[in-house]
């Protein structure tokens, strides 16, 4: 950190103002004392605690208070440039578009200097904006996607309002105006609802050690898991797990072309009251926090852009949370990791009480933010990973505007972009070899991760009802999933042998994301074809498979950012209007259906259909919490079920073994017969087990009312 040595640079300028938030919501600020928010404790705390960040001379004050004269607006431009060119976020220069495997690269695929979707469709449909309104299309000045280096945010040259620099504004017709709003606002529905991508990471040095071997085959959207599987006579044979997703990035992709191809399209359709969430999904070790650390940097650096250009004197700010959930509480990442408590407002607006949010207007401040944040963050030590993280953490940019203009009010949300890296993934289902504290993080995170997958899956389905009280994670995200929203799932992947079970676990995770929408793909983890090695050749694995093309080792040079690092983030808001219209639907309903994601669940006579627990009221109701814990119990069946599996190949495995014994000659009979019972009887308890196990499922089910024959209907 170089936070020190900036601070003659920063005296004077406004680059960091702090709000102690009494809510997390539009009117948070009016529950706050005497209407001199942002003279607040936040700020000394800042101070105080980190010295990395200096103490500010000036910043902006709101509302009608005293601060030393500062009653109204202060608000003074921060001359710096957008030239990262030391920057500690971004990663040694990516490679180029053009640059990237043709095995990357989609139809369509712009290049860096094109306009994405999204892009131009800034103002449209956005009264609030009218006054100062660029003509879309027509404004050929700076961009996201074709900066201007080495000029700063305070440059006097107008870049919007002038519309002479293109020479056309002043030509367009009414007609072609609407034409053009109207154009602009498919592209931003052309923004997917839900978007999944995976990403591959490179073999570390100690899967290489191991000789482990790249198991993952990747195509432009679409990836081959390579199983290697025993036979009952102990031959080995391939298994091939097909997925499709919206894009597949492999080994070779930048963190760069990550952003490019996750959320950049969605940071101008923010300035158009969308809450948008981008997660990171995966097991331990897999790069989630690798990926989503560059995220927020990037996407807070063309925010800034957009406010400071396109919506240049627009009253528009961009605001900063960090904070983290860790087993089911909440701690303020920038605030001294202080324990949070959440709130719903009697508009069932979720409040966090106490999270610091800090209005920012430069690059360098957001750095030093998420920084803090990441270094303040709760970390442990897995097999895969020394410095795993062991907590959600959400980092949220919220743009705010302010009503009335001359800032004698409180700014309103305008839109959020929330980012989120998920603990991994896997840490749920290691309930036996761990002590109690990791087990209790684990069960926590394995219910939060479904409840966001069924979060997404009610989003996508545009159903009234989303069960967002299935955890601490999605009740926080709740206003990301309500309304105009987007969400973008990067699901990380290990390409190694010995990640294989955990591989297919994300993916199946993703795919049923994915799966659930609408117009998304099908599902498509197909056994497609097997290859029996010993029968094919006398070739090793390797060489049927495609290797690697390149290793942690080759690439950690080259490619790797600074690994110090950890990050993560995020959340959204949302309009109290749409959340009622949606509650009101619900409550006229008393039953509603719901198709859960467990749909690989035995179902009998495949006629099974699923309903949500009866709600009489909303409000009062214990039903999300029933329905939490009945989806947990579904997912403990799925995985005590798979368990069992695994277990019954081992037992074959040793039966085949004497089986083959049974057969040399000399064999002993009564060690035969004792092994035999032995393998017999673990057969049996296994079986058992499950049994008991379904039938008390099942009676849950029957309590509930959930699982009901579809002639119920
Ligand atoms: N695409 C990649 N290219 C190069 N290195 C990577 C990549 N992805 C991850 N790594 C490296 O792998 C290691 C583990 O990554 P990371 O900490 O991001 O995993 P994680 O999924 O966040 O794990 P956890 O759930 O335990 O927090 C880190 O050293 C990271 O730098």
């Amino acid at each position: 950190m170089n936070g020190m040595g900036r601070q003659g640079k920063r005296s004077g300028a406004s680059g960091l103002q702090v709000h102690h938030q009494r809510q997390y919501s539009d009117n948070f600020l009016e529950t706050t004392s005497n209407g001199r928010w942002l003279q607040s404790a936040g700020l000394q705390h800042l101070h105080s605690s980190n010295n990395s960040i200096p103490p500010l001379q000036d910043y902006a004050f709101y509302g009608g208070g005293d601060g030393g004269g500062q009653g109204s607006r202060i608000y003074r431009n921060v001359q710096r440039d957008f030239n990262m060119g030391n920057d500690l976020f971004a990663e040694p220069m990516s490679p180029p578009v053009s640059s990237r495997p043709s095995s990357q690269r989609k139809n369509g695929d712009e290049s860096p200097n094109e306009f994405s979707p999204g892009l131009l469709d800034l103002h449209s449909f956005d009264t609030e904006l009218l006054p100062q309104m660029p003509v879309p299309n027509m404004y050929n000045g700076p961009s996201l996607y074709n900066p201007v280096r080495g000029r700063s945010f305070d440059d006097s040259e107008p870049y919007i309002s002038n519309n002479k620099q293109t020479g056309r504004a002043g030509d367009v017709s009414e007609n072609g105006l609407l034409k053009s709003f109207a154009a602009d606002k498919e592209k931003a529905n052309s923004v997917a609802k839900i978007k999944v991508v995976v990403r591959k990471r490179p073999l570390n040095k100690k899967e290489l050690a191991k000789n482990e071997e790249d198991i993952i085959e990747t195509l432009s959207n679409s990836l081959v898991v390579h199983e290697t599987k025993l036979k009952v006579d102990l031959t080995e044979y391939l298994e091939k797990h097909e997925f499709v997703f919206d894009a597949v990035l492999n080994e070779e992709v930048s963190n760069d072309e990550v952003y490019r191809e996750t959320v950049e399209p969605i940071v101008p359709i923010i300035f158009q009251r969308t809450k948008a969430t981008c997660f990171a999904y995966g097991q331990t070790g897999s790069g989630k926090t690798y990926t989503m650390k560059p995220l927020p940097f990037r996407a807070s650096r063309d925010i800034l852009r957009l406010m400071h250009h396109t919506y240049r004197n627009q009253g528009f700010q961009l605001f900063v949370s960090f904070f983290e959930i860790y087993g089911g509480k909440l701690y303020d990442l920038l605030g001294d990791r202080k324990k949070l408590c959440m709130r719903e407002d009697g508009k069932q607006q979720v409040c966090i009480v106490g999270l610091q949010e800090y209005i920012v207007s430069d690059v360098e401040t957001i750095k030093e933010l998420i920084e803090k944040g990441n270094s303040t963050r709760s970390t442990g030590t897995t097999g895969a990973n020394e410095e795993s993280s062991r907590s959600h953490a959400i980092l949220q940019l919220a743009i705010k505007r302010s009503v009335d203009g001359n800032g004698s009010k409180p700014p309103r949300l305008v839109g959020k972009l929330s980012f989120i890296d998920l603990a991994g993934s896997e840490r749920g289902a290691d309930t036996t070899d761990n002590d109690k504290q990791t087990r209790m993080e684990g069960a926590e995170i394995n219910k939060s991760l479904l409840a966001l997958k069924e979060c997404i899956r009610a989003l996508d389905n545009d159903q009234g009802h989303i069960p967002f009280r299935g955890s601490k994670l999605t009740e926080v995200l709740r206003d990301s999933f309500m309304g105009n929203s987007r969400t973008v799932m990067i699901s990380c992947i290990s390409p190694s042998s010995g990640s294989c079970e955990h591989t297919l676990n994300t993916l199946r995770y993703a795919d049923r994301v994915k799966s659930l929408s609408k117009g998304g793909n099908p599902k498509k983890d197909v056994v497609s074809s097997t290859l029996n090695l010993k029968e094919s050749t006398a070739q090793p694995l390797s060489s049927v498979m495609r290797t690697a093309s390149s290793s942690f080792e080759d690439d950690i040079n080259d490619t790797w950012p600074d690994q110090n690092e950890r990050d993560d983030f995020d959340t959204s808001e949302d309009t109290f209007e749409q959340e009622k219209l949606m509650w009101k639907k619900n409550a006229k309903r008393d039953q509603y259906s719901f198709s859960t994601s467990e749909s690989k669940l035995p179902k009998p006579n495949g006629q099974t259909k699923w309903k949500e627990p009866v709600r009489s009221d909303f409000k009062h109701s214990n039903s999300d919490d029933d329905l939490t814990a009945l989806l947990q119990e579904a997912e403990d069946l799925v995985n005590a079920h798979r368990k069992q599996v695994e277990e019954t190949m081992n037992i074959v495995k040793e039966e085949m073994n004497l089986l083959v014994e049974a057969d040399q000659p000399g064999n002993q009979l009564d060690d035969y017969i004792s092994r035999l019972t032995a393998i017999l009887s673990q057969k049996a308890a296994g079986i058992t087990q499950l049994q008991t196990q379904l039938a008390r499922f099942q009676k849950r089910l029957k309590e509930h009312n959930v699982l009901v024959s579809s002639s119920g209907y």
